[in-house]
């Protein structure tokens, strides 16, 4: 996975003292992308884009289609280079700012603190579907044998059928590869789980799962920051929506 982060330079922000339970504070977040093969040209996406999301909260992100939900997803993930603002994430004991951490410092943090269902599996060939999803537990330290158990325990949920789990799901269908993704994404206990349309592909037996599994981060103090598509599955998890076209930049 790409990772774009900006050098830390003499003009990183002093951390904030973030209120307790606070996970995430994103402020005046600008983004704009260069269209390199339309001679450099310009598309802002966001500017002034603010938010918390809270431990123990799920904030989804609304907006219509091209408001820029997933970007922002992606530069709190450090996927995307920010233009301006700061992503603050509550590290162990003070607030690190995502948009000018450095690579290694990112990858650190995606390690320990951000877990992230992204919309596609992203498929490694010839490891098993089961590893796929124990190895966020391993990455940890987690033994082997550990992390697999609770693999089979959340693909046995996602009612992943049994005969597929030590397949690379490379040829599973769209379904199938959410619910590896899902089980993923939820496996570890990380502080702050982004979710890029968890149930996207998903029938109405899984999405309740996936709702389930939502409600129990949230009662064990896990803060969600999502983009949900399928209504019921927002009204059912989220605390808070944030309109991303609140944000939108203006076209001069
Ligand atoms: N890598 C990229 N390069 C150029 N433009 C991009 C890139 N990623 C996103 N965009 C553009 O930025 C805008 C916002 O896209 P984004 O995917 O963030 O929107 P979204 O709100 O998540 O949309 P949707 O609900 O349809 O998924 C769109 O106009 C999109 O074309």
């Amino acid at each position: 996975m790409t990772l774009h982060t900006a050098p830390q330079t003499a003009a990183t922000p002093l951390p904030p003292a973030l209120p307790a339970g606070t996970l995430l504070r994103v402020e005046s977040l600008a983004k704009a992308f260069t269209l390199h093969l339309r001679g450099g040209a310009r598309l802002p996406v966001v500017d002034g884009a603010g938010f918390e999301v809270r431990a123990g909260t799920c904030v989804a992100l609304g907006g219509p289609s091209g408001a820029g939900k997933s970007s922002i997803l992606k530069m709190v993930y450090g996927n995307y280079r920010t233009d301006a603002g700061a992503i603050w994430l509550m590290d162990e004991t003070s607030p690190v700012d995502v948009a000018h951490a450095a690579p290694r410092q990112m990858l650190d943090l995606r390690r320990r603190r951000i877990g992230y269902v992204s919309q596609f599996l992203r498929v490694i060939p010839r490891v098993s579907a089961l590893d796929v999803v124990a190895e966020p537990l391993m990455a940890e330290g987690v033994p082997p044998e550990q992390a697999r158990a609770k693999a089979r325990e959340l693909l046995a949920r996602l009612n992943l059928p049994e005969r597929l789990w030590s397949l690379p799901p490379a040829t599973f269908s769209g379904g199938e590869q959410q619910r590896v993704n899902v089980a993923r994404g939820f496996i570890s206990s990380r502080p702050l789980l982004l979710l890029d349309e968890p149930t996207a592909s998903l029938d109405v037996v899984n999405r309740q799962v996936v709702i389930d599994l939502i409600t129990e981060k949230k009662a064990a103090g896990t803060g969600l920051l999502g983009i949900f598509h399928d209504a019921d599955t927002r009204d059912a998890v989220a605390d808070e929506v944030v309109d991303v076209s609140a944000f939108a930049t203006r076209p001069n």
